[in-house]
């Protein structure tokens, strides 16, 4: 699994890599170089107008590698050169000597910067990467100004946005990229909300540091891909039953939220569940026996919301318990869930209104185990550990908590990050904005509930359960786009399992 490593332990990597395996800095420059050209290449046209912005530093030297080799291949290339001469590293000096006569490459002095209009389809942004050291100014902060002024341009950063700390959440202003494509492991800043607007979408290319030689430098956090979820699936026989599959329960919705439990149950059900209970308030059992055939349905025997009437026999049957889709934060509500995680010994996911009641009433947290998930968004995560400056903050915070509760805490967003008691974190690559729609969550929770009712171990459940939603969501927008619903989610969950290539 690709690590997620400090962007100052670059520089050691960079040459302990190098002494290892006896190659030089120029030839790991060349591979990240090659290895942005070839992702280059399937998306842009040779007629394409590129421009290449190169500082001083390897950040330069990489833009000016790409720039030859783009330029070899027979891509339209312009170089501007920026930095002052002292300041030029090795790398990037020698990739100047190495610039062919014929490319047109520009020294940009500050006049330069202020008065000169582009022409141009392409931007390349390889000004400053991971050794961004202090807010940007001067001519590098105009220059950035400029290019983020340009209209029908096509941005991309290479490594990492101009001005965008690697490390930390940004000062002051940086490149605004379309894309970004990073070299061999996504920065930790790029996962931050904060930087949306400077990342666009993240493209990850291996430059042939391998996994192995990284994990030295590891940080306990991880970039959770396809190949990493693949073989952590169950296999089951072809004798296998529905027993097999796994029993669980879907517990919530109120009166006027009862489709929440009901898309959370449908997800479970499509993720593989062998059988789905609902465990709902009366107004809730006619909508679900008609709309939802294949699920069971139990009246927790109150009308508009779920209280202690609830049956509570038989609950050692469930494998796994989903609880808090539109459930409400009545104090009936609230009994309820006292008494159904007192009672309920199987691992279980508690989502929304169950976030916010275990928000209000701290001494509930005390009754999470190491099977538990909590998968708040970053509102309902700030009701529970208060409020957060930043996303790094709100990080180290859900780390601490998943560590003191000992239980498993997902905190969901565009790269929605697990982290468990163990004080390892995973940054999920899959999905796109067009989850951000009402359901997505309780989709989710159905999802991460299905797996841990079929076995797969709190762990695998959450992480194939994470990165499948993901992935569902992205096939289900292929043709939607905005469009998208959340029940379009849920009807992707089977195709997902074909992208996987998982029986
Ligand atoms: N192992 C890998 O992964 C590989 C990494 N590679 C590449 O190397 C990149 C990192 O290169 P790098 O360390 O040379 O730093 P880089 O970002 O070019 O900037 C340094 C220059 O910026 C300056 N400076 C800093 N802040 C400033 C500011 N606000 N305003 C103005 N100036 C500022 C600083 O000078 P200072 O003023 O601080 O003395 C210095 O001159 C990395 O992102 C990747 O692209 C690949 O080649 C292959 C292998
Ligand atoms: N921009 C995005 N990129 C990737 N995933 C997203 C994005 N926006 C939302 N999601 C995912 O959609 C889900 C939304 O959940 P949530 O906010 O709880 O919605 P709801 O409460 O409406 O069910 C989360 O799993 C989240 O990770
Ligand atoms: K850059």
């Amino acid at each position: 699994m690709l690590e997620i490593i400090s962007g100052t332990a670059v520089k050691k990597l960079d040459t302990d890599f190098i002494a290892e395996k006896g190659i030089t800095s120029h030839r790991l420059m060349e591979n990240a170089a090659q290895a942005f050209c070839d992702w280059f290449e399937s998306n842009y046209h040779r007629n394409d107008k590129v421009g290449i912005f190169c500082g001083p530093g390897n950040n330069g030297g990489d833009g000016l590698a790409i720039g030859r080799l783009l330029w070899r291949k027979g891509y339209d290339v312009i170089v501007f050169l920026l930095g002052e001469e002292g300041k030029v590293s090795a790398d990037c000096r020698l990739n100047r000597e190495l610039l062919p006569d014929k490319l047109p490459a520009i020294s940009m002095s500050a006049d330069d910067i202020a008065h000169m209009e582009f022409d141009l389809d392409v931007v390349i942004d390889a000004i400053l990467g991971v050794g961004v050291n202090r807010p940007l100014g001067g001519d590098f902060l105009g220059m950035i100004t400029k290019l983020n002024a340009l209209t029908h341009v096509s941005r991309v950063a290479v490594d990492i946005p101009t001005g965008v700390p690697s490390d930390e959440c940004l000062e002051g202003d940086a490149f605004k990229a379309d894309i970004t494509v990073s070299f061999q492991y996504p920065k930790f800043s790029l996962m931050f909300p904060e930087h949306a607007g400077y990342v666009g979408i993240l493209h990850v290319v291996s430059i042939g540091i391998g996994n192995k030689f990284m994990r030295q430098f590891s940080q306990n956090k991880f970039y959770l891909q396809l190949k990493d979820v693949v073989s952590r699936h169950l296999n089951f026989s072809r004798f296998a039953h529905k027993g097999d599959f796994g029993r669980v329960l879907l517990v919530g919705g109120s009166y006027g939220s009862i489709g929440a439990i009901r898309m959370c149950a449908e997800a479970s059900l499509r993720t593989g569940s062998g059988l789905a209970a609902c465990l709902v308030p009366t107004c809730g059992v006619q909508v679900l026996q008609v709309g939802l055939p294949e699920v069971q349905v139990i009246s927790s025997n109150s009308d508009r919301s779920l209280s202690l009437a609830y049956p509570k026999e038989g609950l050692d049957r469930y494998d796994a318990a989903g609880i808090g889709p539109g459930m409400g934060t009545t104090a009936d509500a609230k009994e309820f869930l006292l008494d159904f995680i007192k009672t309920f010994k199987g691992p279980k996911v508690l989502d929304a209104d169950a976030i916010n009641i275990l928000a209000q009433d701290k001494e509930m947290q005390e009754y999470l185990g190491e099977e538990d998930v909590l998968t708040p968004h970053v509102k309902e995560f700030e009701r529970l550990v208060g409020g957060c400056q930043n996303h790094k903050q709100r990080l180290a915070k859900a780390r601490e908590y998943s560590r003191q509760y000992g239980c498993v805490l997902v905190l969901k967003g565009a790269h929605t990050c697990i982290s468990f008691p163990d004080g390892t974190q995973y940054f999920n690559s899959s999905g796109n904005k067009h989850m951000a729609t009402g359901g997505a969550g309780d989709v989710l929770t159905g999802m991460i509930t299905s797996f841990l009712g079929q076995g797969y171990g709190v762990k695998n459940a959450v992480l194939c359960g994470v990165y499948q939603h993901g992935l569902a969501g992205e096939i289900a927008s292929e043709d939607k786009r905005r469009g998208t619903i959340a029940s379009d989610i849920i009807k992707a969950i089977p195709k997902s399992y074909l992208a996987l290539d998982v029986d």
